[in-house]
């Protein structure tokens, strides 16, 4: 009110300092602001005339598409944080404006009442608002003076925009390149004095967006030097690799480290910044998730520091990169971990552990979650199909509605449709008094997952048609249609296209289950072994720490090569017989740990998959007893203990090394 009251008075004073300046060529010595009075000076040094009303250019159509093009990034993010900054001054009279490093306005959004007034003096897109054209105006002198600025009525150099009061902040990249402003424009009699911080706000806000865009796939560490200042706009943000590289600081991380902005210099190692080991910080997080660690600076000091859930540390390792393994890299594993305890849901990122294939599974899922297109999920038993379905409906608009499932091969058939749809009392011999709620009524407002859905009867394909159809379910024995609103995620071994053409199953279904198609892949043919089985053994750890237990690199290297007929769900399973087989003091799964059956021929389960994948099996297996002999030796007794395992079967035995029969006739000729 105060701060009004001073505006209100300045105004009139304003006119005063104008005719000082303008008139009799005198720069007042006070009354107005430093920024102001620099920028009236720059003004007149390039012959800016304060009485100047002709139009300035606005860009042309091809420029301006260029120039949004080219800011297309920061155009992006702005667009909800300018919302919300609207939602904030909403009936105000007042504009957000965003524009580009050189003063171009990008986006405007408005109330209409103002836009009108605003248009009449050139504030819209396409405009250019550099100081160089419009004289003193907040968004140009924000640019040349490098931070937020207000410009009241008649500060504004050129008469004809002292209707205007405008608040703006500049962004910044990490090293302090210039991104654009981030504009707050009303008219003057309607000032207010918090707006300039709004600006600011949202400028802060707009710069954590990108700073964490450009690093969702790494650790990121919020902190501060108070702990009351972790989780709040100033706390600093540190991006860390999985390798313990520091990929980025935020503007505020690189103030609280006292590190220079500019020159933008690579940070190193976390070691470089801190006492306090990675892996360290990250065992407590995954601890709990939610405490507030304290992390030892190299000079001494100790900030507090959060590793942020919501990103959920999203590793991409490439395939191509060299699987991750050493200390940083599995503490990343860990630190997901924590990111998921903290969360208490698995979602789509949690499940991205570097797998290419995987990867593209859970992209393209990403894409259509809340969008009412079906997801049709396509993978071999044990692959994660369910939890992929799981973690679309948590990390959609959905998460807290329902997520029901229903495995359609599991159920005999003639209880299928009563599950499904559900039935009123009395429907039928047997039913319930009272009558039951189906599977798709109860997913009302959340996700339907239907498990083995090639394995559905044909005559229920045709009702849950109708459903899909109508988007209405009526009960066994009911009249009336209820109204259901589900989405809805389907999940098969099969390939259904084929059971269509086997007249298995409906192909109107079949289009309306298959919005989009995603596929699984196998564990055998998948990079990231390594990150699943620490998470599968840090998940199922029972009492000892996470990262306690790990896995020796020959029985990861079995791993890596074995055939995983069963998938994740065998995997999990030899893991939990290794950890029930750990002694106390024991800490390193080893081989003897494993199932036995794993090493036989039967459980390597080669039945039915295609050579190249069979081969490892029996050679990774036998690779411990093997170590240290000549290259030849080792390669007569695996094709001798193979050819044994097949009873003598050439063919068999050529598919499971994965080399050709013909080739295994002259190994067996030439070089034994
Ligand atoms: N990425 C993962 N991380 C940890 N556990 C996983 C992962 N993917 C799958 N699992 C576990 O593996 C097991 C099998 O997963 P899920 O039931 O989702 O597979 P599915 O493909 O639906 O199998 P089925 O076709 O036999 O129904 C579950 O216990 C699940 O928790």
């Amino acid at each position: 009110m105060g701060q009004t009251l001073t505006r209100a008075a300045q105004a009139a004073t304003l006119e005063s300092l104008r005719r000082q300046f303008f008139e009799l060529g005198r720069v007042p010595e006070a009354g107005l602001p430093a920024p102001v009075m620099r920028s009236w000076q720059r003004c007149r040094k390039n012959g800016l005339d304060e009485r100047d009303m002709r139009r300035v250019d606005n860009a042309t159509r091809s420029e301006f598409s260029m120039a949004r093009e080219r800011n297309g990034r920061l155009l992006s993010h702005a667009s909800g944080v300018m919302e919300h900054l609207y939602e904030q001054i909403r009936s105000s009279g007042s504009l957000v404006v965003l524009s580009d490093a050189q003063g171009m306005i990008l986006h405007a959004i408005g109330d209409p009442g103002f836009v009108d007034s605003a248009s009449r003096v050139a504030l819209q897109p396409g405009a250019d608002w550099s100081e160089e054209h419009r004289g003193t105006n907040a968004v140009g002198s924000a640019l040349i003076e490098r931070s937020p600025v207000e410009i009241f009525g008649g500060e504004h150099y050129l008469q004809r925009n002292s209707i205007l009061t405008c608040s703006a902040a500049p962004i910044f990249d990490p090293c302090g390149q210039m991104l654009g402003v981030l504009d707050i424009s009303g008219d003057h009699r309607a000032y207010q004095p918090h707006t300039l911080g709004l600006a600011r706000v949202g400028a802060g806000l707009l710069e954590r967006r990108l700073f964490e865009a450009d690093h969702a796939r790494h650790i990121l560490i919020a902190f501060h030097d108070r702990p009351e200042g972790v989780g709040g706009l100033q706390e600093g943000l540190l991006a860390v690799s999985g390798e313990g590289e520091i990929m980025g600081a935020d503007r505020l991380a690189r103030a609280l480290l006292g590190i220079d902005e500019r020159p933008c210099t690579s940070l190193g190692g976390f070691a470089n910044l801190f006492r306090t080991a990675l892996g360290t910080m990250l065992d407590r997080a995954a601890r709990s998730p939610e405490a507030l660690l304290e992390l030892e600076l190299r000079n001494g000091a100790v900030v507090f520091a959060r590793a942020r859930a919501s990103m959920a540390f999203h590793l991409s390792r490439s395939p191509l990169s060299s699987p991750a393994r050493g200390t940083a890299s599995r503490a990343a594993t860990r630190a997901r971990s924590a990111a998921v305890a903290a969360e208490g849901r698995i979602t789509l990122e949690h499940l991205a552990t570097g797998d290419a294939a995987l990867q593209l599974a859970l992209d393209r899922a990403g894409k259509v979650i809340g969008r009412n297109i079906p997801l049709l999920i396509q993978g071999e038993s044990g692959v994660g199909k369910e939890l992929l379905a799981q973690a679309c409906h948590n990390s959609g608009p959905r998460a807290s509605g329902p997520f029901v499932a229903l495995n359609c091969a599991a159920i005999p058939e003639n209880l299928i449709e009563s599950e499904l749809f559900g039935y009123v009392g009395g429907a039928f011999t047997g039913a319930r008094r009272e009558g039951a709620v189906g599977r798709i009524q109860q997913a009302h407002g959340g996700t339907l997952f239907l498990d083995e859905i090639g394995d559905m009867p044909l005559s229920m394909q045709a009702r849950l048609l109708r459903v899909l159809q109508e988007r209405r379910v009526v009960p066994i024995g009911a009249s009336e249609a209820i109204p259901v609103d589900i989405a809805l995620v389907c999940a098969t071994h099969r390939v259904l296209s084929e059971s269509v053409k086997a007249g298995s199953f409906r192909e109107d279904l079949y289009y309306r289950v298959n919005g989009l198609t995603v596929y699984l892949p196998p564990l055998r043919e998948r990079s990231d072994i390594r990150c699943i089985v620490e998470r599968l053994i840090d998940e199922d750890l029972d009492g000892r720490a996470p990262g306690s237990v790990t896995v020796s690199e020959e029985v990861m290297h079995f791993f890596e090569r074995y055939a995983w007929p069963g998938n994740i769900r065998q995997l999990q399973n030899v893991l939990r017989v290794a950890l029930a087989l750990l002694d106390d003091h024991e800490d390193v799964i080893l081989s003897r740990h494993l199932p036995e059956e794993i090493f036989s021929s039967e459980a390597g389960a080669t039945e039915g998959l295609p050579a190249p994948v069979r081969a490892p099996v029996a050679i990774a297996a036998h690779a411990a007893r093997t170590r240290g002999r000549r290259l030849k030796d080792v390669q007569e007794d695996t094709i001798l203990r193979v050819l044994a395992e097949y009873d003598g079967n050439v063919s068999a035995a050529a598919r499971a090394l994965g080399i050709a029969r013909n080739t295994l006739y002259r190994k067996l000729g030439r070089d034994f």
